[in-house]
């Protein structure tokens, strides 16, 4: 699947039939095979700079829930880790399954996690928006988050609270002063780095990735409101539950994850 032109059409419902996406060989999400990854001791910690006042709001685009920053400014930055240049951050969002048993985009050893959160970012020492760094190479930077099971995670209490207001597609509600450093893990020094793409259309191979090796918990319930939401506008009919918003893992095709640790 790396050479053919095609990458393999999708079981999941966002989309059916083989999709072109340039070369393909460059796909996310992936397997991340502990064993194969290389300790690469150039990986620098990540340098994080979030300002809560820069939250605008959280809406439901018909793949996931997206809470949207405001990446007119160099306000909310990362930098540091594998990169060279300083990224903004403009939303993150999630991906889960319809059961705790999987839901996450990337494994690590083929461990499926219950979710997995994307904090999206983009180069703002190259491109002025993210519209066209969504095209390039080196364009954005996204840092991946396992969720797991288990206690309330507090932080994430208030955007569980706003999932109601925004359970059908193309549902918008404003929502400000949150915090997205309070989703990241204690620990950001560890994590497997490897170059990728968007794991949905339009699948540009412009992502450098940052997967966090440490898991944040949240509680059941408030996975169980994750999918109380709808892929579904208001006006259809038949109304379908946003679950399993995730991709399959994608063929390798020669790539080295590295990694921050040893
Ligand atoms: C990409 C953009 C919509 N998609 C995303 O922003 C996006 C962000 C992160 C991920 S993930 N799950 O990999 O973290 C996936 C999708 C729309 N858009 C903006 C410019 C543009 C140009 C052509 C087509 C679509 C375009
Ligand atoms: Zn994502």
């Amino acid at each position: 699947a790396c050479s053919s032109k095609y990458v393999l059409s999708q079981v999941h419902p966002m989309w059916q039939g083989p999709l072109a996406v340039p070369g393909g060989d460059r796909q996310s999400p992936v397997d991340i095979v502990v064993r194969a990854s290389v300790f690469d001791s150039e990986l620098k910690p990540l340098v994080n700079n979030y300002d809560p006042d820069t939250c605008q709001q959280i809406w439901n685009n018909g793949y996931s829930f997206l809470v949207e920053y405001d990446d007119t400014t160099d306000k909310s930055t990362l930098k540091g880790g594998p990169l060279q240049d300083k990224f903004r951050l403009c939303q993150f969002h999630f991906h889960w399954g319809e059961s705790n048993a999987w839901g996450s985009e990337h494994t690590v050893d083929r461990k499926l996690f219950p979710a997995e959160l994307h904090l999206v970012h983009w180069n703002s020492d190259k491109y002025s928006l993210f519209e066209e760094a969504v095209m390039e190479d080196n364009g954005l930077a996204v840092i991946g988050v396992f969720l797991k099971v288990g206690k309330r995670h507090e932080g994430l209490q208030k955007l569980v609270d706003a999932l109601p207001a925004i359970r059908h597609k193309d549902s918008v509600v404003e929502f400000n002063r949150f915090d997205p450093a309070c989703l990241l893990p204690s620990n950001t020094d560890d994590y497997w780095t490897y170059h990728g793409s968007l794991t949905t259309p339009p699948l540009t191979e412009s992502v450098t990735w940052i997967i966090m090796k440490q898991h944040i918990e949240v509680s059941h319930d408030q996975l169980a409101v994750f999918r109380s939401l709808l892929f579904t506008s208001a006006e259809e009919d038949v109304q379908k539950s946003m679950v399993n918003n995730f991709r399959v893992q994608q063929p390798l095709c020669g790539r080295t994850v590295r990694s921050s640790f040893s």
